[in-house]
Formats: C-alpha cells, structure tokens, sequence
C-alpha cells in the first residue's frame, strides 16, 4: 500500500501507556492511521535510548517524565500522579506548538488507563477518542464490574455467567477481580476506563470481529466500539505497509543476532519459546519447577528472562543446559515467532503475544500470571482451541511435571495437529480482518474519513 501523499492535514496525537504491551498496538494503529494520509505524533515517555523503527510514518515526541532514579522512591500512585501532571502540563504546550507551525492536532486516541485525558482533550479543544489495549472479553467483564453487574468480591467455588461469554471459572477471570486483596485498588482503577466512555467521540479495541464475535456484540450494544485488531506489522500479515516489519519502539534491548543465528541451526518446528512479557515475574520457585521442566521435555529452548528477573535462573542451568537451550534478556518476539524452527511459544497470555501467536499461527502453551492473563488463557485453549493451559497445584505453582506434559500435547500428536490446523485458521482471519477491505481495514477506513470531515469543519 503506498501511502497517500499530500493530504496530512489532519493531525491526531497518540498518548499510549508508556509500557510496551500499550505502546506496540498504540504505535501499529498509529501507523496505520498515517498511511490513510493523516499525520501521526505518538507521545513517548522514557529516559532510556528508544530503538527507533526507520518507517517514518509516524512522528515522535518526548515528554521527559521523572527520571527513572527519582522514581525508584516513589510508590506505585505518587508516580502515576506525578505522570498525569506531567501530562496535565506537557501536552497542551504540544498541541499549541504544532498549532503554531501549521499542523494543529485535531484528535488526541489516549490509552483507556487513562481516562482523565478526556478532559484535558475537551479543554484544549480537540476531540478525545480511547484505544483499549485488552482483548474484548476482558473489557466486558470491567464492563461488567462498572455496572455492577457482577458481584464481586466472588465467591471461590461459583463459575460466572455473563453474556456472549463461555462459562467462566473463577480463575479464568482477570486476576484483579478474583484476588482483589492482593491488588487494592487495581479493579476500580480497570472499571474506571468506563466512567466517561459515553462523552468519548471513539472508542478502539485491539481485537477482531470474528475472533470475538458475541462478546463483542454484547458490547457494541453498550457502546459503539471500533474493532482495528489485530495490531501486527504488516509484513506478518497483509504485508501493505512496505517495511513494516517491528513495533519500532523497543524499552528494552533485544539479543537479535545471537536468536536468530541460533534458531537458523535447529529444525522445522523443534524449539519451544519461553517469554512472559515486559512486566510479569515468576516466583523463584516457580522459575525452578519452568526450568526443570524445559529441561525433562529435552526439547530445545529459546528462554527470554529479562534481566530484573536473571537472579531467579537456578544455579548452573545454564552451563547445563547449554547444548538445548539459548536464555536471552529480550527478544525480536515477531521474528522469534515467525521462525520456521519454533513449534510452539510459552506465553503469559499479554493480549499483544496472544494476537502475535494467533497471527502467526504458533500453537501455545498457556501460563497466565495475572491481570488479563487468565481470561485469555481461557480464549485460547477452550475458545480458539490454539494451545492447552497448565494447571497450578494448591500452593499455584505449575509444576515441571506439568510443564512437561503440556510441551509434548502442543509440540507432537494428536492433540498438536488439531491445534495446528486451528492455528492456521485463525492466522487467515486476522489477515483477512485487517486487509484491504477487511473488517478492521474498514473501521480504521471510517475514523479517518469521519476525522477529515470533523477537522475540516472547525478549520
Ligand atoms: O523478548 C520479548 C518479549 C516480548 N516482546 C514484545 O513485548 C510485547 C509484550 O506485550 P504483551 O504480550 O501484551 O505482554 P505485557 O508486556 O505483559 O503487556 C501488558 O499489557 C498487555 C496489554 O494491555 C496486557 O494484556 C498484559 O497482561 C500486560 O502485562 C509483545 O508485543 C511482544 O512481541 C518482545 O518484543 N520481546
């Protein structure tokens, strides 16, 4: 797809999260905002060196944020105040300074997490729109909760029905709903992306229509939802935008060369890749148990622990395990997925590496570790029937004789073709959803069109 020159009158600025799984969707939509001939400026936050992507669709802007030493001493709401106050006062001064050189901003698509940015967007005089990062289901269920639709806190042994949702369990629900004493606060901050949806003019989610047909029916009646899913580069699946191949934007430093030689030695569908995302971190015990069970399987092993978590690799394995298994502090996720060595990914279920898995059509074994997490686990081995869950014993460690067992169902057998063959299925959904002409394409189509109107009209 070439991308319209001439045309970038209409200015939106984009304020994800500033942690990767909300910047890579927030930054894949950004761009393909920009292709349909709108100019794109993605806010970006961090004090680390930012590994730019070279596509130079999308401009960039830093607002400098506390420095990551000052916030080491700060608590978890002392530093997402003094985040919003920075924002408070940055972003006005933004939009007035592209006002000043010919580009004014006429639409600010700001991360759900953050739905004091509606206000700040009214104030400055431009139109608020809000991008949810987390699959469809899990929104329903916050849904659910600002509603007061489902009693929390929940009773251990119910399961829960809610519409256009299989019958959950308990423990496929997000994690801050079934153990809200260990996460004070999180529920209310998670139901409150809904207090002011009605005044929002847009409203985004990272999902796809037939991926998650009823629950996003039930939502749609609710609020008028824009499905723009499933935010992967291009080049993995409509392959429109040339180049496209990274988010683009990486907080932390991938081993790219020693992962890719290494994959390129092994065979056709022989490695297991092991990641849990940027955030989750596994107890040591549970790190020991992953580690002896990666080790049982006796399959190969691409280990992505980031380095906060390094301290908790059992001593020696790594010597031990040299000859199966490469550990990494980060990876080139997409292209580690994309490798035809890799047989099945080891996922925390993040919305982003369950939608990279689905669109590549790696089969997964599934080891949710909180927040969303669960429910997509769900989705994943009983919805979309694309990879098995581990179970955790009574203390909730998933033990290595489990880990095991899930590895050889998902890598040989019965089991692992029929998952294959759903994988490919829903690998030509998600291509279909977002390319020309497909239901996301259409829906981004439509926000730019109406955006157009809407920015002509108050020029
Ligand atoms: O070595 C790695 C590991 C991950 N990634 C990328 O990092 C992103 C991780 O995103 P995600 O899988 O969603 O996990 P988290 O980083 O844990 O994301 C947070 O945000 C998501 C979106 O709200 C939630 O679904 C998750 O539960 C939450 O932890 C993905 O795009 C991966 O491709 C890499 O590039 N290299």
């Amino acid at each position: 797809m070439e991308r319209i020159q001439g045309a970038a009158e209409t200015h939106v600025l984009i304020l994800p999260f500033p942690i990767q799984g909300h910047i890579n969707p927030m930054l894949q939509f950004s761009k393909r905002v920009a292709c349909k001939g709108v100019k794109v400026t993605l806010i970006t936050f961090s004090d680390k060196q930012f590994t730019k992507g070279e596509d130079g669709l999308v401009s960039f802007e830093s607002i400098s944020n506390t420095s990551e030493e000052s916030r080491k001493d700060m608590g978890v709401d002392d530093r997402m105040k003094k985040f919003q106050d920075t924002v408070r006062v940055k972003l006005p001064e933004i939009v007035a300074k592209h006002g000043e050189s010919g580009f004014p901003v006429s639409c600010l698509i700001y991360d759900s997490m953050m739905p004091w940015a509606l206000e700040l967007a009214r104030k400055i005089g431009i139109s608020p729109a809000s991008f949810f990062t987390q699959s469809c289901a899990v929104c329903a269920i916050y849904y659910a909760v600002h509603e007061g639709k489902l009693n929390i806190p929940i009773d251990d042994q119910a399961s829960v029905s809610l519409e256009g949702m299989p019958p959950i369990e308990v423990y496929d629900l997000p994690s801050f709903v079934y153990d809200m004493d260990k996460y004070p606060g999180a529920l209310s901050h998670l139901a409150s992306q809904f207090l002011n949806i009605g005044e929002v003019d847009w409203i985004f989610y990272n999902t796809f229509d037939i991926l998650e047909e009823e629950v996003v029916s039930r939502m749609e009646s609710k609020c008028p939802i824009r499905l723009i899913g499933p935010t992967i580069p291009s080049m993995y699946l409509d392959k429109r935008l040339e180049d496209d191949k990274d988010y683009g934007l990486n907080l932390f430093q991938p081993n790219t060369e020693t992962c890719m030689e290494w994959l390129d030695t092994k065979e056709t569908c022989s490695v297991v890749y092991v990641a849990f995302g940027s955030i989750a971190a596994l107890g040591e015990k549970q790190m020991e148990e992953l580690a002896q069970g990666l080790n049982m399987s006796n399959y190969y092993f691409l280990w992505v622990v980031r380095e906060s978590e390094e301290k908790k690799i059992p001593r020696k394995f790594v010597q031990e395990t040299s000859e199966k298994g490469l550990l990494v502090t980060w990876c080139p996720q997409l292209r580690v997925l994309a490798h035809r060595s890799v047989g099945c990914f080891m996922t925390h279920c993040g919305w982003n590496s369950t939608l990279e898995a689905l669109s590549l059509e790696v089969p997964m074994v599934a080891m949710p570790q909180w927040t969303d997490q669960p429910t997509n686990a769900k989705f994943v081995a009983d919805v979309w029937k694309v990879g098995v869950r581990v179970k955790v014993d009574a203390e909730g460690t998933v033990r290595k004789e489990e880990i095991e067992k899930c590895l050889r169902q998902v890598m040989e057998g019965e089991t692992a073709n029929e998952i294959r063959k759903n994988s490919q299925n829903w690998k030509k959904l998600a291509k279909e959803a977002v390319e020309e002409g497909g239901s996301s394409d259409k829906n981004i189509e439509k926000f730019v069109e109406e955006l157009k109107c809407s920015s002509n009209v108050t020029k």
